[in-house]
């Protein structure tokens, strides 16, 4: 009988989820009321409030335990006969190796970056263990089955790049919103807060013709006898204000644009105006920081005008100095840092007033600067349920009824949920075929840093090359190396005038024996 065999396939099968966010919470819950009875579960995440508006085995109470562990509670209430391992940990510990995974009848991802997702389809190959890959965005998401030798694996197609804009509209010509964005989170943001070694394109007009007496490094600095305010003040003036001069310079980029109008803190904030808004001082923990709070600014859907906005600017850099001191220099926009948001929002508004573009609440402004497309439920939820109906057939190797579904926002040949039969493998695929990688390199002039960090890590998405010339070693990563191999290694990067073999070792990996056989790359 059909459904006895399905629902004694389902009792027998131990499945690996990996990822207990917002398709995991879901996920663990249908696995569960469906008659799974050993679930394994990896998550390396603590609870965060912002989950809890989607992630319903999450509480407030939970807030900073394990995600895998809460998630397991829970479901435990309402099934408590059957066996749910939680792992509080990166799916990429060495102990999740080949091993591992050989144990489970089917993995099931429910994760929110490539990185990770790359490394599960890679295991998942090496081990021959059925996948099935899910994701969502707002309304839309999609469920893929991956099976070795029969369907496409994860990395069979090339994934599209993040959004990236050309450098010039970031510095010179934004006309969007999202320009302003991020000229304030990787620019602006980056060099008074981050790392001061980093590049950054933030003066490139200014320092381009500024004057000699104004050395461009330290105009970001903050001066030994230089008050707090003032040396806001002497920011917003030199980005919003005297940058923007320096760009009007410039008659050819303006002929067929508006031009920006410079803004100076004075005119737009008499002194006396921030005296008093500064003074207000709130005690605080420093992580609760907040310019919102001492400027009495409550709703975040609201959007500021030039004025608040400046004050929130001053505001938001003088509690930086003031009581996140020691943050300075290591600070990475992050879209859960409220102060960071906040500054990153008045920054982004200043500009874009400068140059004519509408203005945004600090609720888009985030959303706009975290990448952030608001997170369905709804979707959440039915892609888990496609999830569980795939893994279904997995268990039950009914090879020709696999489906990749998406799942769309407006119906399609009246259809919501699209389902598409799954693509064979792509036989030049780096990762699951027998095609070796070739790449030509200029080794007169590329390091073997560039190639590492370019092609190696970013492209490739190896996480342990083991890089050989010859039968010696150029260059390999791993937690146990002595300190002196550490060097040779660090010093070889810089060389040029190399001619390598690489692949990535199969102590983590195991590759099946094609992969290891022939896909490493030679020059
Ligand atoms: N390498 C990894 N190892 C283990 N778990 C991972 C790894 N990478 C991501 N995850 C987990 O995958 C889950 C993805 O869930 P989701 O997309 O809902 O994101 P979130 O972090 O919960 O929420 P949001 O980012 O939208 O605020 C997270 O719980 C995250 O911890
Ligand atoms: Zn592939």
């Amino acid at each position: 009988m059909a459904a006895q065999e399905q629902l004694s396939a389902i009792k027998r099968a131990k499945v690996l989820m990996v990822g207990a966010g917002g398709i995991g919470c879901e996920l663990l819950k249908t696995l569960a009321l469906s008659g799974f009875q050993d679930i394994h579960i990896i998550d390396m995440d603590t609870i965060e409030v912002s989950n809890l508006n989607r992630q319903f085995l999450f509480r407030q109470s939970h807030v900073g335990q394990s995600k895998a562990k809460v998630a397991r509670d829970a479901v435990l209430r309402f099934r408590p006969n059957i066996s749910i391992t939680p792992y509080h940990a990166n799916v990429k510990e060495s102990r999740f190796n080949v091993d591992f995974f050989k144990e489970f009848d089917v993995v099931l991802n429910g994760l929110d970056n490539l990185d990770a997702r790359r490394h599960v389809n890679r295991l998942c190959l090496a081990a021959d263990i059925p996948l099935v890959e899910s994701g969502t965005t707002g309304f839309l998401g999609q469920v893929t089955v991956h099976l070795k030798g029969k369907t496409e694996c994860y990395e069979c197609q090339p994934k599209p790049a993040p959004k990236t804009y050309p450098v010039c509209t970031i510095t010179s010509t934004p006309s969007k919103f999202v320009h302003c964005i991020v000229w304030a989170k990787d620019l602006l943001f980056a060099k008074l807060f981050g790392d001061k070694n980093q590049e950054n394109d933030l003066n490139v007009r200014s320092s381009d013709t500024a004057n000699s007496s104004e050395h461009s490094e330290d105009v970001f600095e903050c001066r030994k006898d230089e008050d707090i305010e003032r040396y806001g003040r002497r920011i917003y003036d030199h980005v919003f204000g005297h940058n923007i001069e320096v760009a009007l310079s410039n008659e050819e980029t303006w002929k067929n644009r508006n031009k920006p109008r410079p803004i100076y803190s004075k005119d737009v904030l008499p002194e006396k105006q921030t005296k008093e808004n500064g003074n207000k001082e709130k005690g605080c923990a420093a992580d609760d920081v907040s310019a919102m709070v001492s400027l009495s600014l409550k709703n975040p859907q609201d959007i500021w005008s030039l004025v608040e906005n400046s004050r929130v600017f001053l505001e938001a850099l003088r509690l930086f100095f003031l009581k996140r001191e020691k943050d300075i220099g290591n600070l990475t926009f992050d879209k859960d840092d409220q102060l960071a948001v906040e500054f990153v929002t008045a920054a982004a508004n200043i500009r874009a007033s400068s140059f004519g573009i509408p203005l945004h609440s600090l609720f888009e402004a985030k959303g706009i600067a975290g990448n952030i497309v608001h997170a369905v439920a709804t979707t959440n939820a039915i892609i888990a349920g496609l999830i569980v109906i795939e893994a279904i057939k997995v268990l039950q190797k009914d090879n020709n009824n696999y489906r990749m579904t998406y799942c769309l926002e407006h119906p399609s040949r009246k259809l919501l949920l699209m389902p598409v039969e799954p693509y064979e493998p792509n036989r030049s695929c780096y990762v699951c075929s027998e095609t070796p990688v070739s790449l030509e390199v200029n080794t007169q002039r590329s390091k073997l840093r560039d190639f590492v960090e370019k092609i190696i890590k970013a492209k490739l998405g190896m996480n342990f090359p083991l890089i050989m010339q010859g039968a010696s070693i150029l260059y390999e990563v791993g937690e146990d190396l002595e300190e002196d191999m550490v060097a040779i290694y660090a010093a070889n990067l810089e060389k040029v005038k190399f001619f390598i073999f690489v692949f990535e070792p199969n102590s983590f990996y195991t590759w099946h024996k094609k992969w290891y056989d022939n896909c490493g790359l030679f020059f």
